[in-house]
């Protein structure tokens, strides 16, 4: 199965069009107002207009109540939702009951214990992103750039898909995937040099060396 690759927290065509051209799988839209990030529901709409039919498209919420949801739904047209607030497995199967779209219930990690409600989330996601636990004192759950310990993931045996986050960047992306074994990476921080603004360069980087642990896997198959 080649490594799906997310570029996340986009919000200008230019960049967009980096990633999509770049063949990023999966396009990240974080509607989380504190983020350097966040989009309107008018940029929403160009941007998911622009990438119909190109790559999967992600819309990345916080808690978000079902009004806030519903125009992101009707603006973005996202093919999945990513919940990276604190949703309860009920308020899940709330959420995929009234929009019936893919779930991805980001799960942060700090220590082995953060691993703890990995069951539940289990029965109604249907693909877990893996990210780093944000300080006390953040601003936002997400999007911070620091990675967490990957080897807390080891031994992991999930049935789900999942996808491993948290302050990935072109020179460590490949240890990550062969710590993790997971089936995607997610970046936001390390395709970009100031917080919120996505850099061409840092994004092509990112891809090719994401699909470069693909290309090494496959000789190593050979061998
Ligand atoms: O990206 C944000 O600003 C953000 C804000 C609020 C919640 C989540 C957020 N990002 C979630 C993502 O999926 C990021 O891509 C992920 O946390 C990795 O971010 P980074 O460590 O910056 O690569």
């Amino acid at each position: 199965m080649p490594l799906l690759v997310k570029i996340c927290g986009l919000s200008t065509r230019e960049t967009l069009d980096v990633a999509l051209d770049g063949g990023a799988d999966m396009v990240g839209f974080v509607f989380f107002s504190p983020s350097p990030r966040h989009i309107s529901l008018e940029t929403a709409r160009e941007l998911g207009s622009r990438a119909k039919g190109r790559a999967v498209k992600v819309a990345l919420t916080v808690d978000a109540d079902d009004a806030t949801l519903e125009n992101i739904v009707e603006t973005l047209r996202p093919d999945i939702l990513q919940l990276h607030g604190k949703e309860t497995t009920a308020r899940l199967r709330d959420i995929k009951q009234k929009f019936g779209l893919p779930l991805m219930k980001a799960l942060p990690v700090e220590t082995a214990a953060d691993l703890a409600p990995l069951p539940g989330y289990a029965g109604v996601a249907d693909r877990i992103l893996f990210d780093a636990r944000a300080p006390k004192d953040a601003t936002r759950p997400g999007g911070l750039g620091a990675p967490f310990d990957w080897h807390l993931l080891e031994n992991l045996d999930l049935a789900l898909p999942y996808m491993v986050s948290g302050g990935l960047n072109a020179d460590t992306v490949a240890e990550a995937v062969r710590v993790t074994r997971a089936g995607g990476v997610d970046v936001s921080s390390g395709v970009e040099r100031t917080p919120g603004v996505k850099d061409p360069e840092l994004i092509r980087a990112f891809i090719r060396a994401a699909r470069a642990t693909q290309r090494t896997t496959q000789e190593l198959m050979v061998r």
